[in-house]
């Protein structure tokens, strides 16, 4: 996985039928998905549950692109290796999760991951000043963590802040929560380069229909570009 700015557009299976996660996969990476996002939530940190490793596991032989898993569990430390032998390809866990995320970065990256740090919207960009350098990944939340299909809350100031500090370092901004054709112009303009959506890109479509998925892949991508 190398790193450029270009814009990525990563579904999150959140939205996907959850009876038909592999053929679910299959269709949006045949129809333009860069990434995949995958959100894993403990019923503890965030007020809903998905799923764990081996549910994780399974998805892994279908995502042919980059397996992005976003983790909003509390604690984070004892599930790493899990999610390594799971296949994670970047593992993001929330700076709000526990007091030692310096640690939890290291050890990501120690056990052969890229290591992303996702910040509620409540959590000021600085928070991340001095993790800079063990980061490759910062998410922004754009809503508050749990679930799918909510409103987008500003924080291209949060955005813009956080592309000053990281400077000339190789970390991408992911920006997840409702992200659609509006929202995008936005945070592309103020740095963001990843872009988890959800909602839009599920919408109206299925694995019979999956030209939709595509049709909402390409209407991202090209509100996302067009404010670059
Ligand atoms: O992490 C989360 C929610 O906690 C997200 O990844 C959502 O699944 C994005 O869904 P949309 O807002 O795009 O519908
Ligand atoms: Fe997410």
């Amino acid at each position: 996985m190398s790193f450029d700015r270009t814009i990525k557009i990563a579904p999150s299976i959140l939205s996907a039928d959850f009876a038909n996660f592999g053929a679910e996969i299959q269709a949006i990476e045949a129809q333009g998905a860069d990434w995949v996002h995958i959100d894993v939530m403990d019923g503890h940190f965030v007020p809903n549950l998905t799923f764990g490793p081996p549910a994780v596991k399974a998805f892994r032989p279908h995502v042919k692109t980059v397996m992005d898993v976003h983790l909003m569990i509390a604690p984070v430390d004892p599930y790493i290796q899990a999610y390594a032998d799971a296949g994670a390809d970047v593992l993001t866990a929330h700076i709000e999760a526990g007091p030692h995320s310096h640690r939890t970065l290291q050890a990501i990256r120690a056990a052969g991951m890229k290591a992303g740090i996702a910040l509620n919207p409540g959590t000021p960009a600085e928070a991340v000043e001095h993790l800079l350098d063990l980061t490759d990944l910062i998410c922004v939340m754009t809503v508050n963590p749990g679930f799918g299909g909510q409103k987008f809350i500003d924080m291209t100031s949060k955005i813009r802040r956080l592309r000053q500090m990281i400077g000339d370092r190789p970390v991408h901004i992911e920006i997840d929560g409702g992200v659609d054709p509006n929202t995008a112009p936005l945070v592309a303009a103020a740095g963001a380069d990843v872009l988890v959506a959800g909602s839009a890109v599920f919408k109206g479509g299925s694995v019979d229909q999956p030209g939709v998925y595509g049709d909402n892949i390409r209407a991202v991508r090209a509100a996302a570009n067009s404010a670059l």
